[in-house]
């Protein structure tokens, strides 16, 4: 008999499918089994399953996070728990997870120099400036990366390269919720605004819908609720907030389809010269 065949495995492929979603321009996707009214939740994630700085400073990194001057960022911390987590491989809880994160990602920061350098000028300025900010905060955070060698198997300086952190940094960056959170001891003042959530970050992004999306301070839950509905067996789409395609590709790697906030930034001198209608 041919593998797969059976009525029972024709369920599982559909369940399968129903969950989880391949399409071709927007990566993976989440699709509903049922159809969803305005106002109900599409995901709801509990407490536990978020990966905030909370979860880093509870792991074996929080001792010496503790340690490190100057205080380490909130999203430096996020970043270094992945780098080191990916690390341990069989021995990290959260191997499923990372498992199937992306493996590379597209944002302007991940493409050479020369690649950037064909982008139109503002985006060009922009891709530099974001590139320079995550170079110097991997710069400088060598020290605290060479901090933990006690707890790796490997060099330091290896496990932590910038590959390795670039790759955690655009997971952060194109795949984070927004959860504002108080300061945490030991890290910096920076605003502690990103969590991880599993799951839930497989929802990709839509102008065209609404979307309310906060921590449920009663059912200690992460929650995200439609504003707009979604017909069953189609893909749920939540948005990302009012962006330009600029600033959607610079932060999350894509350019949608018929973005009604697109926009084309004029430089003060093209305004003067615009200015004659
Ligand atoms: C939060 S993740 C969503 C899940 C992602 N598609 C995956 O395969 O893991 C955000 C990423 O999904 C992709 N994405 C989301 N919405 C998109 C869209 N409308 N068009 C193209 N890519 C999109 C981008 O690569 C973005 O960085």
């Amino acid at each position: 008999m041919k593998k797969g065949r059976g009525r029972t495995s024709r369920i599982r492929r559909r369940k399968l499918c129903t969950n989880f979603q391949s399409r071709g321009d927007t990566g993976r996707g989440l699709m509903s089994r049922t159809s969803l009214q305005e106002g109900q939740v599409i995901i709801s994630l509990p407490e536990s399953c978020l990966l905030t700085t909370d979860t880093v400073i509870r792991s074996h990194l929080g001792a010496y996070i503790a340690k490190w001057q100057p205080l380490p960022s909130p999203l430096l911390a996020l970043c270094t728990f992945l780098v080191a987590e990916k690390h341990a491989g069989d021995r990290s809880p959260w191997k499923p997870y990372l498992e199937v994160l992306p493996k590379a990602y597209t944002c302007p920061v991940c493409l050479e120099p020369e690649v950037v350098a064909l982008l139109p000028g503002p985006l060009e300025a922009k891709a530099r400036e974001q590139r320079t900010r995550v170079r110097e905060l991997f710069t400088s955070s060598r020290g605290f990366f060479s901090s933990l060698q006690p707890l790796l198997s490997e060099a330091a300086a290896s496990v932590f390269s910038y590959r390795a952190f670039l790759w955690a940094w655009c997971t952060v960056n194109t795949r984070a919720v927004y959860m504002e959170r108080g300061r945490r001891q030991g890290l910096s003042a920076e605003p502690d605004t990103c969590a991880l959530a599993p799951y839930l970050d497989l929802l990709n992004h839509s102008p065209a819908v609404q979307v309310k999306a906060a921590f449920n301070e009663e059912t200690r839950c992460y929650e995200i609720r439609t504003g707009s509905g979604c017909r069953r067996h189609e893909e749920v789409f939540i948005c990302y907030g009012p962006h330009d395609s600029r600033r959607l590709l610079l932060e999350y790697g894509f350019v949608p389809r018929g973005n009604p906030h697109a926009c084309v930034p004029v430089s003060q001198g093209r305004m003067n010269f615009g200015s004659y209608h």
